[in-house]
Protein backbone atom coordinates (compact mmCIF):
# COMPACT_ATOMS: atom_id res chain seq x y z
CA UNK A 1 0.00 0.00 0.00
CA UNK A 2 1.12 3.56 -0.91
CA UNK A 3 2.45 5.32 2.60
CA UNK A 4 2.35 9.23 3.28
CA UNK A 5 2.92 11.42 5.46
CA UNK A 6 -0.07 13.32 4.29
CA UNK A 7 -3.38 12.91 2.49
CA UNK A 8 -5.61 15.58 1.91
CA UNK A 9 -9.00 14.77 0.78
CA UNK A 10 -10.14 18.18 -1.13
CA UNK A 11 -8.71 20.42 -3.82
CA UNK A 12 -10.11 23.65 -3.19
CA UNK A 13 -8.00 26.33 -1.90
CA UNK A 14 -7.66 25.36 1.72
CA UNK A 15 -6.81 21.59 0.45
CA UNK A 16 -4.11 22.78 -2.18
CA UNK A 17 -2.68 25.42 0.60
CA UNK A 18 -2.31 21.93 2.98
CA UNK A 19 -0.95 20.29 -0.25
CA UNK A 20 1.74 22.94 -1.17
CA UNK A 21 2.54 23.91 2.41
CA UNK A 22 3.55 20.24 3.33
CA UNK A 23 6.13 20.21 0.26
CA UNK A 24 7.73 23.01 1.95
CA UNK A 25 8.63 20.31 4.76
CA UNK A 26 9.76 17.97 2.68
CA UNK A 27 6.91 16.01 3.12
CA UNK A 28 5.66 13.29 1.07
CA UNK A 29 1.81 14.47 0.57
CA UNK A 30 -1.31 12.97 -1.72
CA UNK A 31 -4.05 15.60 -2.76
CA UNK A 32 -7.12 14.08 -3.64
CA UNK A 33 -9.58 15.72 -5.72
CA UNK A 34 -12.70 14.18 -6.95
CA UNK A 35 -13.85 17.14 -9.51
CA UNK A 36 -11.61 20.28 -10.48
CA UNK A 37 -8.87 21.55 -8.44
CA UNK A 38 -9.85 24.91 -7.33
CA UNK A 39 -13.30 24.57 -5.60
CA UNK A 40 -15.56 27.41 -4.95
CA UNK A 41 -12.28 29.33 -4.92
CA UNK A 42 -12.41 29.26 -8.98
CA UNK A 43 -15.87 27.77 -10.54
CA UNK A 44 -19.27 28.93 -9.11
CA UNK A 45 -17.66 31.21 -6.48
CA UNK A 46 -15.05 33.45 -5.73
CA UNK A 47 -12.90 34.02 -8.76
CA UNK A 48 -16.06 33.33 -11.49
CA UNK A 49 -18.46 35.80 -9.20
CA UNK A 50 -16.12 38.55 -9.21
CA UNK A 51 -15.43 38.15 -12.73
CA UNK A 52 -18.92 39.34 -13.44
CA UNK A 53 -19.23 41.57 -10.41
CA UNK A 54 -16.11 43.44 -12.46
CA UNK A 55 -17.91 43.50 -15.82
CA UNK A 56 -20.76 44.68 -14.19
CA UNK A 57 -19.01 47.24 -12.45
CA UNK A 58 -17.90 48.53 -16.12
CA UNK A 59 -20.89 48.21 -17.80
CA UNK A 60 -22.64 50.41 -14.67
CA UNK A 61 -20.02 52.85 -14.59
CA UNK A 62 -19.94 53.19 -18.25
CA UNK A 63 -23.56 54.09 -18.24
CA UNK A 64 -23.46 56.26 -14.86
CA UNK A 65 -21.22 58.74 -16.57
CA UNK A 66 -22.08 58.53 -19.94
CA UNK A 67 -26.00 59.33 -19.42
CA UNK A 68 -26.59 62.72 -20.37
CA UNK A 69 -24.33 61.58 -23.98
CA UNK A 70 -26.59 58.67 -24.84
CA UNK A 71 -29.52 57.87 -25.88
CA UNK A 72 -29.16 54.20 -25.51
CA UNK A 73 -27.48 51.44 -23.12
CA UNK A 74 -23.93 50.43 -22.89
CA UNK A 75 -23.98 46.71 -22.58
CA UNK A 76 -22.41 43.75 -22.86
CA UNK A 77 -24.42 40.32 -24.41
CA UNK A 78 -24.55 37.55 -22.44
CA UNK A 79 -22.07 35.61 -24.94
CA UNK A 80 -19.28 38.10 -24.46
CA UNK A 81 -19.77 38.17 -20.28
CA UNK A 82 -19.58 33.95 -21.13
CA UNK A 83 -16.87 34.32 -22.78
CA UNK A 84 -14.92 36.79 -20.09
CA UNK A 85 -16.19 34.80 -17.48
CA UNK A 86 -14.19 31.12 -19.30
CA UNK A 87 -11.03 32.93 -19.96
CA UNK A 88 -10.79 34.04 -16.43
CA UNK A 89 -11.53 30.58 -15.21
CA UNK A 90 -9.15 28.85 -17.97
CA UNK A 91 -6.19 31.62 -16.82
CA UNK A 92 -6.60 30.28 -12.86
CA UNK A 93 -7.39 26.43 -14.00
CA UNK A 94 -4.13 26.51 -16.33
CA UNK A 95 -1.90 27.50 -13.31
CA UNK A 96 -2.99 25.37 -11.17
CA UNK A 97 -3.22 22.50 -14.04
CA UNK A 98 0.23 23.60 -15.01
CA UNK A 99 1.64 23.57 -11.43
CA UNK A 100 0.67 20.08 -10.31
CA UNK A 101 2.13 18.68 -13.68
CA UNK A 102 4.99 19.87 -13.57
CA UNK A 103 5.33 19.52 -9.49
CA UNK A 104 5.02 16.43 -10.55
CA UNK A 105 7.93 16.09 -13.01
CA UNK A 106 10.61 18.46 -11.09
CA UNK A 107 11.97 17.78 -8.07
CA UNK A 108 9.06 18.00 -5.82
CA UNK A 109 7.42 14.73 -7.29
CA UNK A 110 9.15 12.86 -4.27
CA UNK A 111 7.20 14.63 -2.32
CA UNK A 112 4.21 15.60 -4.15
CA UNK A 113 1.14 12.84 -5.60
CA UNK A 114 -1.95 14.07 -7.32
CA UNK A 115 -4.86 11.88 -7.19
CA UNK A 116 -8.31 12.64 -9.10
CA UNK A 117 -11.07 9.89 -7.46
CA UNK A 118 -13.08 10.53 -4.28
CA UNK A 119 -11.66 10.22 -0.95
CA UNK A 120 -13.23 8.36 1.95
CA UNK A 121 -12.29 7.92 5.14
CA UNK A 122 -11.83 3.74 5.67
CA UNK A 123 -10.19 4.46 9.30
CA UNK A 124 -8.26 7.01 11.25
CA UNK A 125 -5.22 5.93 8.58
CA UNK A 126 -6.36 4.29 5.48
CA UNK A 127 -7.83 6.65 2.55
CA UNK A 128 -9.77 4.77 -0.56
CA UNK A 129 -9.71 6.95 -3.94
CA UNK A 130 -12.67 5.55 -5.84
CA UNK A 131 -12.06 7.17 -9.60
CA UNK A 132 -14.75 8.66 -11.29
CA UNK A 133 -14.03 7.76 -14.99
CA UNK A 134 -14.13 4.01 -13.96
CA UNK A 135 -11.01 2.90 -13.85
CA UNK A 136 -11.98 1.13 -9.94
CA UNK A 137 -10.44 2.24 -6.78
CA UNK A 138 -7.30 2.17 -4.47
CA UNK A 139 -6.58 2.68 -0.66
CA UNK A 140 -3.73 4.79 0.30
CA UNK A 141 -2.27 4.90 3.82
CA UNK A 142 -1.51 8.48 5.72
CA UNK A 143 0.02 8.99 8.93
CA UNK A 144 -2.16 12.33 8.94
CA UNK A 145 -5.22 13.49 7.70
CA UNK A 146 -6.38 16.70 5.81
CA UNK A 147 -10.34 16.81 5.62
CA UNK A 148 -11.27 19.81 3.11
CA UNK A 149 -13.99 19.30 0.94
CA UNK A 150 -15.62 22.01 1.46
CA UNK A 151 -19.70 23.28 0.70
CA UNK A 152 -22.27 23.31 -1.32
CA UNK A 153 -25.18 25.47 -1.48
CA UNK A 154 -28.07 24.88 0.87
CA UNK A 155 -31.05 23.97 -0.38
CA UNK A 156 -34.84 23.77 1.60
CA UNK A 157 -36.72 20.34 0.79
CA UNK A 158 -39.93 22.28 -0.54
CA UNK A 159 -37.83 24.46 -3.36
CA UNK A 160 -37.24 22.35 -6.47
CA UNK A 161 -33.66 23.32 -7.85
CA UNK A 162 -32.87 22.67 -11.08
CA UNK A 163 -30.27 24.46 -11.65
CA UNK A 164 -32.10 25.96 -15.01
CA UNK A 165 -34.66 27.93 -13.72
CA UNK A 166 -34.74 27.83 -9.81
CA UNK A 167 -30.89 27.77 -9.29
CA UNK A 168 -28.32 27.90 -6.69
CA UNK A 169 -24.54 29.82 -6.96
CA UNK A 170 -23.75 26.68 -8.92
CA UNK A 171 -25.94 26.84 -11.92
CA UNK A 172 -26.50 30.88 -11.87
CA UNK A 173 -23.48 31.20 -14.13
CA UNK A 174 -24.95 28.22 -16.77
CA UNK A 175 -27.45 30.53 -17.87
CA UNK A 176 -28.54 30.95 -21.53
CA UNK A 177 -29.30 35.12 -21.47
CA UNK A 178 -29.62 37.83 -18.98
CA UNK A 179 -32.84 36.91 -17.24
CA UNK A 180 -35.35 39.54 -17.58
CA UNK A 181 -36.42 39.11 -14.11
CA UNK A 182 -35.05 37.29 -11.02
CA UNK A 183 -36.07 36.43 -7.85
CA UNK A 184 -32.99 36.18 -4.93
CA UNK A 185 -34.17 34.46 -1.51
CA UNK A 186 -31.70 34.96 0.98
CA UNK A 187 -30.01 38.84 1.29
CA UNK A 188 -27.13 37.29 2.73
CA UNK A 189 -23.31 38.05 0.64
CA UNK A 190 -24.39 35.89 -2.13
CA UNK A 191 -27.53 37.17 -2.76
CA UNK A 192 -26.42 40.43 -2.04
CA UNK A 193 -23.10 40.17 -4.23
CA UNK A 194 -25.38 38.56 -7.24
CA UNK A 195 -28.14 41.35 -6.62
CA UNK A 196 -25.58 43.72 -7.41
CA UNK A 197 -24.29 41.99 -10.34
CA UNK A 198 -27.69 41.61 -12.50
CA UNK A 199 -28.97 45.03 -11.49
CA UNK A 200 -25.66 46.93 -12.47
CA UNK A 201 -25.74 44.84 -16.06
CA UNK A 202 -28.96 46.44 -16.19
CA UNK A 203 -30.94 43.80 -18.20
CA UNK A 204 -32.47 42.45 -15.24
CA UNK A 205 -35.72 43.03 -12.75
CA UNK A 206 -34.13 41.77 -9.54
CA UNK A 207 -35.94 41.27 -6.57
CA UNK A 208 -34.65 39.76 -2.92
CA UNK A 209 -36.59 38.14 -0.58
CA UNK A 210 -35.43 38.93 2.63
CA UNK A 211 -37.07 37.57 5.96
CA UNK A 212 -35.50 39.77 8.24
CA UNK A 213 -36.11 43.93 8.29
CA UNK A 214 -33.04 44.46 6.28
CA UNK A 215 -30.42 42.89 4.35
CA UNK A 216 -26.93 41.74 5.56
CA UNK A 217 -28.58 41.46 8.68
CA UNK A 218 -25.09 40.30 10.23
CA UNK A 219 -23.87 43.71 9.26
CA UNK A 220 -24.39 47.01 11.12
CA UNK A 221 -27.72 48.67 10.03
CA UNK A 222 -26.01 51.79 8.54
CA UNK A 223 -24.13 49.78 6.36
CA UNK A 224 -27.21 47.39 5.29
CA UNK A 225 -29.52 50.82 4.97
CA UNK A 226 -26.61 52.27 2.47
CA UNK A 227 -25.90 48.71 0.66
CA UNK A 228 -30.08 48.52 0.40
CA UNK A 229 -30.71 52.12 -0.54
CA UNK A 230 -27.95 51.67 -3.67
CA UNK A 231 -29.80 48.42 -4.85
CA UNK A 232 -33.13 50.26 -4.44
CA UNK A 233 -31.98 52.86 -6.68
CA UNK A 234 -30.93 50.61 -9.02
CA UNK A 235 -34.38 49.29 -9.68
CA UNK A 236 -33.96 46.46 -7.09
CA UNK A 237 -37.09 45.39 -4.95
CA UNK A 238 -36.38 44.34 -1.82
CA UNK A 239 -39.31 42.09 0.36
CA UNK A 240 -38.33 42.93 3.93
CA UNK A 241 -39.69 40.79 6.37
CA UNK A 242 -41.24 38.13 4.45
CA UNK A 243 -42.22 34.72 4.25
CA UNK A 244 -41.65 32.59 1.31
CA UNK A 245 -44.87 30.67 1.35
CA UNK A 246 -44.40 28.66 -1.87
CA UNK A 247 -42.56 28.65 -5.08
CA UNK A 248 -42.81 26.90 -7.81
CA UNK A 249 -41.82 26.43 -11.32
CA UNK A 250 -44.85 27.25 -13.79
CA UNK A 251 -44.37 26.65 -17.10
CA UNK A 252 -40.49 28.61 -17.77
CA UNK A 253 -41.20 30.68 -15.33
CA UNK A 254 -41.48 31.08 -11.37
CA UNK A 255 -44.06 31.66 -9.23
CA UNK A 256 -43.39 32.86 -5.74
CA UNK A 257 -46.07 34.00 -2.98
CA UNK A 258 -45.18 35.67 0.07
CA UNK A 259 -46.50 36.67 3.39
CA UNK A 260 -46.08 39.54 5.98
CA UNK A 261 -46.64 39.98 9.32
CA UNK A 262 -49.10 42.71 8.79
CA UNK A 263 -51.16 39.68 6.84
CA UNK A 264 -50.43 41.33 3.57
CA UNK A 265 -49.36 38.34 0.89
CA UNK A 266 -48.52 39.07 -2.72
CA UNK A 267 -47.84 36.83 -5.75
CA UNK A 268 -45.08 37.44 -8.20
CA UNK A 269 -43.75 35.77 -11.62
CA UNK A 270 -40.39 35.91 -12.77
CA UNK A 271 -37.69 34.32 -15.00
CA UNK A 272 -35.46 32.71 -12.71
CA UNK A 273 -35.00 32.41 -9.12
CA UNK A 274 -31.81 32.14 -7.26
CA UNK A 275 -31.16 30.64 -3.55
CA UNK A 276 -28.76 31.34 -1.66
CA UNK A 277 -29.43 31.24 1.66
CA UNK A 278 -25.87 29.50 3.04
CA UNK A 279 -23.50 26.96 2.66
CA UNK A 280 -23.48 23.30 4.19
CA UNK A 281 -20.50 21.15 4.43
CA UNK A 282 -19.74 18.19 2.49
CA UNK A 283 -19.44 15.44 4.75
CA UNK A 284 -21.50 12.59 2.38
CA UNK A 285 -19.83 9.20 1.57
CA UNK A 286 -16.85 10.95 3.56
CA UNK A 287 -16.29 7.62 6.13
CA UNK A 288 -16.69 9.97 8.82
CA UNK A 289 -18.05 7.58 10.87
CA UNK A 290 -15.30 4.89 9.98
CA UNK A 291 -12.82 7.06 11.41
CA UNK A 292 -14.93 8.04 14.19
CA UNK A 293 -14.80 11.54 13.31
CA UNK A 294 -17.41 13.84 15.22
CA UNK A 295 -19.62 16.45 13.89
CA UNK A 296 -20.27 19.94 15.68
CA UNK A 297 -23.63 21.72 14.23
CA UNK A 298 -21.99 23.58 11.69
CA UNK A 299 -20.02 20.76 10.54
CA UNK A 300 -16.88 18.46 11.27
CA UNK A 301 -16.04 19.10 14.69
CA UNK A 302 -12.62 20.97 15.09
CA UNK A 303 -11.30 22.13 18.60
CA UNK A 304 -11.35 25.90 19.37
CA UNK A 305 -8.90 28.16 17.48
CA UNK A 306 -7.73 24.67 16.01
CA UNK A 307 -8.57 22.49 12.81
CA UNK A 308 -7.60 19.48 15.41
CA UNK A 309 -11.27 17.11 15.10
CA UNK A 310 -11.22 14.45 18.00
CA UNK A 311 -9.13 12.06 16.29
CA UNK A 312 -5.46 13.30 16.56
CA UNK A 313 -4.26 12.97 13.37
CA UNK A 314 -7.02 13.95 11.41
CA UNK A 315 -7.89 17.34 10.53
CA UNK A 316 -10.37 19.50 9.06
CA UNK A 317 -10.43 23.02 7.19
CA UNK A 318 -12.26 25.74 5.17
CA UNK A 319 -15.89 25.13 4.29
CA UNK A 320 -16.27 21.90 5.98
CA UNK A 321 -16.02 23.27 9.70
CA UNK A 322 -18.24 26.12 9.07
CA UNK A 323 -16.37 28.26 11.16
CA UNK A 324 -16.08 31.39 8.02
CA UNK A 325 -16.34 30.54 4.58
CA UNK A 326 -13.71 32.64 2.88
CA UNK A 327 -11.01 31.16 0.70
CA UNK A 328 -8.43 33.51 2.75
CA UNK A 329 -9.80 31.67 5.49
CA UNK A 330 -9.27 28.12 4.15
CA UNK A 331 -5.80 28.61 3.29
CA UNK A 332 -4.84 30.05 6.25
CA UNK A 333 -6.53 27.24 8.46
CA UNK A 334 -4.66 24.83 5.98
CA UNK A 335 -1.24 26.31 6.26
CA UNK A 336 -1.40 26.34 10.04
CA UNK A 337 -2.66 22.86 10.20
CA UNK A 338 0.49 21.49 8.12
CA UNK A 339 3.08 23.73 9.95
CA UNK A 340 1.05 22.03 13.45
CA UNK A 341 1.51 18.49 11.74
CA UNK A 342 4.81 19.20 10.77
CA UNK A 343 6.76 22.20 12.25
CA UNK A 344 9.75 21.30 15.19
CA UNK A 345 8.72 24.35 17.23
CA UNK A 346 5.59 24.74 18.70
CA UNK A 347 2.66 27.11 16.51
CA UNK A 348 0.91 29.51 17.37
CA UNK A 349 -2.94 28.81 17.50
CA UNK A 350 -5.35 30.53 14.93
CA UNK A 351 -6.93 33.71 15.65
CA UNK A 352 -10.05 35.03 13.96
CA UNK A 353 -9.75 38.49 15.19
CA UNK A 354 -8.49 39.72 12.06
CA UNK A 355 -10.54 38.64 9.34
CA UNK A 356 -10.49 40.49 6.28
CA UNK A 357 -12.95 40.60 3.88
CA UNK A 358 -14.69 42.48 0.74
CA UNK A 359 -18.42 42.26 0.07
CA UNK A 360 -18.26 42.73 -3.69
CA UNK A 361 -21.72 45.20 -3.61
CA UNK A 362 -22.06 48.97 -5.18
CA UNK A 363 -20.02 50.27 -3.55
CA UNK A 364 -17.88 47.80 -2.56
CA UNK A 365 -18.24 47.06 1.44
CA UNK A 366 -14.70 45.97 3.53
CA UNK A 367 -14.73 44.59 6.73
CA UNK A 368 -12.67 43.69 9.45
CA UNK A 369 -12.76 42.50 12.61
CA UNK A 370 -15.57 43.36 14.43
CA UNK A 371 -18.82 45.52 14.06
CA UNK A 372 -21.12 46.97 16.53
CA UNK A 373 -23.83 44.77 16.58
CA UNK A 374 -21.28 42.15 17.71
CA UNK A 375 -20.01 44.25 20.73
CA UNK A 376 -23.38 45.00 21.88
CA UNK A 377 -23.94 41.00 21.74
CA UNK A 378 -20.36 39.95 23.72
CA UNK A 379 -21.14 43.14 25.58
CA UNK A 380 -17.57 44.93 25.30
CA UNK A 381 -17.76 48.69 25.74
CA UNK A 382 -16.11 50.77 22.90
CA UNK A 383 -15.57 53.92 21.26
CA UNK A 384 -16.79 54.29 17.56
CA UNK A 385 -15.82 57.09 15.59
CA UNK A 386 -17.38 57.98 12.05
CA UNK A 387 -16.12 59.75 9.07
CA UNK A 388 -18.29 60.84 5.73
CA UNK A 389 -16.92 60.17 2.64
CA UNK A 390 -17.32 63.47 1.68
CA UNK A 391 -14.76 65.00 3.62
CA UNK A 392 -11.98 62.57 1.59
CA UNK A 393 -10.66 64.54 -0.99
CA UNK A 394 -10.05 61.92 -3.00
CA UNK A 395 -13.60 60.49 -3.08
CA UNK A 396 -13.95 64.22 -4.00
CA UNK A 397 -11.48 63.99 -6.85
CA UNK A 398 -13.44 61.08 -8.00
CA UNK A 399 -17.02 62.63 -7.63
CA UNK A 400 -18.26 59.47 -5.44
CA UNK A 401 -18.40 60.61 -1.78
CA UNK A 402 -21.09 58.44 -0.81
CA UNK A 403 -19.78 56.18 2.05
CA UNK A 404 -18.15 55.97 5.26
CA UNK A 405 -15.76 54.89 7.49
CA UNK A 406 -16.49 53.51 10.37
CA UNK A 407 -13.42 52.48 13.01
CA UNK A 408 -14.11 50.37 16.38
CA UNK A 409 -11.80 50.87 19.70
CA UNK A 410 -11.63 49.59 23.09
CA UNK A 411 -12.96 52.19 25.25
CA UNK A 412 -9.68 53.03 27.03
CA UNK A 413 -6.66 55.88 26.63
CA UNK A 414 -4.70 53.04 24.59
CA UNK A 415 -7.79 52.16 22.14
CA UNK A 416 -6.78 49.27 20.01
CA UNK A 417 -8.43 48.68 17.39
CA UNK A 418 -11.02 45.86 17.18
CA UNK A 419 -12.59 46.22 13.68
CA UNK A 420 -13.35 48.55 11.36
CA UNK A 421 -16.05 48.77 8.48
CA UNK A 422 -15.30 50.75 4.96
CA UNK A 423 -18.10 51.48 2.38
CA UNK A 424 -17.23 53.14 -0.60
CA UNK A 425 -14.53 54.12 -3.77
CA UNK A 426 -11.86 51.99 -2.98
CA UNK A 427 -13.06 50.80 0.69
CA UNK A 428 -10.71 47.36 0.31
CA UNK A 429 -7.43 49.65 0.46
CA UNK A 430 -6.54 49.89 3.76
CA UNK A 431 -8.32 46.95 5.31
CA UNK A 432 -4.90 44.66 5.93
CA UNK A 433 -2.97 47.92 7.68
CA UNK A 434 -5.96 47.67 9.73
CA UNK A 435 -6.04 43.89 10.26
CA UNK A 436 -1.98 43.88 11.34
CA UNK A 437 -2.96 46.41 14.08
CA UNK A 438 -5.86 44.30 14.99
CA UNK A 439 -3.69 41.73 15.20
CA UNK A 440 -0.34 42.85 16.96
CA UNK A 441 -2.74 44.94 19.49
CA UNK A 442 -1.32 48.49 18.53
CA UNK A 443 -2.53 51.22 19.95
CA UNK A 444 -4.06 53.63 17.42
CA UNK A 445 -1.80 56.27 17.84
CA UNK A 446 0.76 54.32 15.46
CA UNK A 447 -1.68 55.55 12.70
CA UNK A 448 -2.19 59.06 13.66
CA UNK A 449 0.92 60.66 12.41
CA UNK A 450 2.09 57.49 9.75
CA UNK A 451 2.53 59.31 6.52
CA UNK A 452 -0.53 58.28 4.69
CA UNK A 453 -0.65 59.00 0.05
CA UNK A 454 -2.23 61.77 -1.25
CA UNK A 455 -5.10 62.04 -1.98
CA UNK A 456 -6.33 58.47 -0.64
CA UNK A 457 -9.22 56.88 1.05
CA UNK A 458 -7.28 55.86 3.32
CA UNK A 459 -6.38 59.47 4.82
CA UNK A 460 -10.26 58.90 5.86
CA UNK A 461 -8.65 56.32 8.21
CA UNK A 462 -6.31 59.06 9.64
CA UNK A 463 -8.66 61.79 9.97
CA UNK A 464 -10.86 58.86 11.89
CA UNK A 465 -7.96 58.10 13.72
CA UNK A 466 -7.04 61.59 14.77
CA UNK A 467 -10.74 62.39 15.44
CA UNK A 468 -10.70 59.79 18.51
CA UNK A 469 -7.35 61.28 19.70
CA UNK A 470 -9.22 65.05 19.68
CA UNK A 471 -6.60 66.35 17.11
CA UNK A 472 -8.92 66.06 13.57
CA UNK A 473 -8.29 67.80 10.29
CA UNK A 474 -11.56 69.28 10.09
CA UNK A 475 -13.62 69.64 13.65
CA UNK A 476 -16.39 67.77 14.34
CA UNK A 477 -18.15 70.79 16.00
CA UNK A 478 -18.49 72.06 12.55
CA UNK A 479 -19.13 69.02 10.38
CA UNK A 480 -21.30 67.06 12.78
CA UNK A 481 -23.83 65.59 10.11
CA UNK A 482 -20.31 63.92 8.53
CA UNK A 483 -18.15 62.91 12.09
CA UNK A 484 -19.48 61.28 14.80
CA UNK A 485 -17.69 59.58 17.62
CA UNK A 486 -19.12 57.73 20.19
CA UNK A 487 -18.81 55.50 22.89
CA UNK A 488 -21.20 52.53 22.89
CA UNK A 489 -21.63 50.42 26.55
CA UNK A 490 -24.23 48.40 27.35
CA UNK A 491 -26.09 49.06 24.35
CA UNK A 492 -26.09 52.55 24.67
CA UNK A 493 -24.52 55.36 22.39
CA UNK A 494 -23.03 58.43 24.00
CA UNK A 495 -21.38 61.59 21.93
CA UNK A 496 -17.87 61.78 22.92
CA UNK A 497 -16.96 65.78 23.45
CA UNK A 498 -14.64 66.37 19.67
CA UNK A 499 -13.93 70.05 18.98
C1 LIG B 1 -20.70 32.54 -5.18
C2 LIG B 1 -19.57 32.52 -4.18
C3 LIG B 1 -18.74 33.62 -4.10
C4 LIG B 1 -17.69 33.62 -3.19
N1 LIG B 1 -16.88 34.72 -3.11
C5 LIG B 1 -15.85 34.74 -2.25
C6 LIG B 1 -14.97 35.84 -2.19
O1 LIG B 1 -15.12 36.82 -2.91
N2 LIG B 1 -13.95 35.80 -1.31
C7 LIG B 1 -13.74 34.74 -0.49
O2 LIG B 1 -12.78 34.77 0.29
N3 LIG B 1 -14.58 33.68 -0.51
C8 LIG B 1 -15.61 33.65 -1.38
N4 LIG B 1 -16.46 32.58 -1.41
C9 LIG B 1 -16.24 31.48 -0.46
C10 LIG B 1 -15.11 30.56 -0.94
O3 LIG B 1 -15.31 30.21 -2.28
C11 LIG B 1 -15.05 29.31 -0.07
O4 LIG B 1 -14.99 29.72 1.28
C12 LIG B 1 -13.81 28.49 -0.39
O5 LIG B 1 -13.81 28.07 -1.73
C13 LIG B 1 -13.74 27.26 0.53
O6 LIG B 1 -12.61 26.52 0.23
P1 LIG B 1 -12.53 24.98 0.60
O7 LIG B 1 -11.24 24.48 0.04
O8 LIG B 1 -12.79 24.79 2.03
O9 LIG B 1 -13.76 24.29 -0.13
P2 LIG B 1 -14.24 24.22 -1.72
O10 LIG B 1 -13.77 25.42 -2.41
O11 LIG B 1 -15.64 23.89 -1.61
O12 LIG B 1 -13.39 22.99 -2.23
C14 LIG B 1 -13.60 21.67 -1.80
C15 LIG B 1 -13.09 20.73 -2.87
O13 LIG B 1 -13.18 19.39 -2.38
C16 LIG B 1 -13.66 18.52 -3.42
N5 LIG B 1 -14.26 17.37 -2.77
C17 LIG B 1 -15.41 17.33 -2.03
N6 LIG B 1 -15.60 16.10 -1.52
C18 LIG B 1 -14.55 15.35 -1.94
C19 LIG B 1 -14.16 14.00 -1.72
N7 LIG B 1 -14.86 13.19 -0.93
N8 LIG B 1 -13.02 13.54 -2.32
C20 LIG B 1 -12.28 14.36 -3.10
N9 LIG B 1 -12.58 15.66 -3.33
C21 LIG B 1 -13.70 16.15 -2.74
C22 LIG B 1 -14.62 19.40 -4.21
O14 LIG B 1 -14.78 18.92 -5.53
C23 LIG B 1 -13.91 20.75 -4.17
O15 LIG B 1 -13.04 20.94 -5.27
C24 LIG B 1 -17.48 32.51 -2.34
C25 LIG B 1 -18.31 31.40 -2.44
C26 LIG B 1 -19.35 31.39 -3.36
C27 LIG B 1 -20.21 30.18 -3.47
N1 LIG C 1 -17.14 38.42 -0.90
C1 LIG C 1 -17.01 37.37 -0.12
O1 LIG C 1 -16.10 37.24 0.67
C2 LIG C 1 -18.01 36.26 -0.26
C3 LIG C 1 -18.88 36.24 -1.34
C4 LIG C 1 -19.82 35.23 -1.43
C5 LIG C 1 -19.86 34.24 -0.46
N2 LIG C 1 -18.99 34.28 0.55
C6 LIG C 1 -19.06 33.25 1.62
O2 LIG C 1 -20.07 32.32 1.32
C7 LIG C 1 -20.90 32.15 2.47
C8 LIG C 1 -22.29 31.76 2.06
O3 LIG C 1 -22.98 32.88 1.49
P1 LIG C 1 -24.56 32.96 1.54
O4 LIG C 1 -24.94 34.30 1.03
O5 LIG C 1 -25.14 31.76 0.94
O6 LIG C 1 -24.86 32.85 3.08
P2 LIG C 1 -25.03 34.00 4.20
O7 LIG C 1 -24.94 33.31 5.50
O8 LIG C 1 -24.13 35.16 3.92
O9 LIG C 1 -26.51 34.53 3.98
C9 LIG C 1 -27.61 33.71 3.97
C10 LIG C 1 -28.85 34.61 4.08
O10 LIG C 1 -29.98 33.81 3.84
C11 LIG C 1 -30.97 34.13 4.80
N3 LIG C 1 -31.79 32.93 4.96
C12 LIG C 1 -31.44 31.78 5.55
N4 LIG C 1 -32.46 30.89 5.47
C13 LIG C 1 -33.46 31.51 4.79
C14 LIG C 1 -34.77 31.13 4.39
N5 LIG C 1 -35.24 29.93 4.68
N6 LIG C 1 -35.52 32.03 3.71
C15 LIG C 1 -35.02 33.26 3.43
N7 LIG C 1 -33.80 33.68 3.79
C16 LIG C 1 -33.03 32.81 4.46
C17 LIG C 1 -30.20 34.54 6.05
O11 LIG C 1 -30.97 35.38 6.87
C18 LIG C 1 -29.00 35.27 5.43
O12 LIG C 1 -29.27 36.63 5.26
C19 LIG C 1 -20.80 33.48 3.20
O13 LIG C 1 -21.03 33.32 4.56
C20 LIG C 1 -19.41 33.93 2.93
O14 LIG C 1 -18.56 33.48 3.94
C21 LIG C 1 -18.08 35.27 0.68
Amino acid sequence: MEKYDLIVIGGGPAGYAAAMRAIDFKKSVCLIEKDRVGGAGLYNGALSSKTLWEMSQKVYEVNEATQHLRKEQFEFSWEEVKKTLEEALFERKFHYSCHIKLLQSATEKQYFTYERGFGKLLNENEVEITRSNGEGSKTIYGENIILATGSTPRKLPHIDVDEKTILTSDGIESIKDYPKSLVIIGAGVIGCEYATIFSNFGKTKVYIIDRQDRILPFEDEDVSAMVADNLIRKGVTIHNNAQLERIEKIGNEVEYELSYPDGRSEVIRVEKALLSIGRTPNLENLGLENAGVMLSTRGVHVEDNDTVTNIPNIFAVGDLIGRIALVNMGEIEARYTVERIFSETPVKKLNYDNVCTIMFLRPEVALVGMNEQQCIKQNIPVKVVKLDYSLISRAIAMRRTQGFIKIIVTNDDEMRILGMRVIGEHASTAIQAIGLLIKMHEPIETLSELIHPHPSIVEGIQECVRMLLNRSLFKASVFGDKMACYSLVDGKRTPLERL
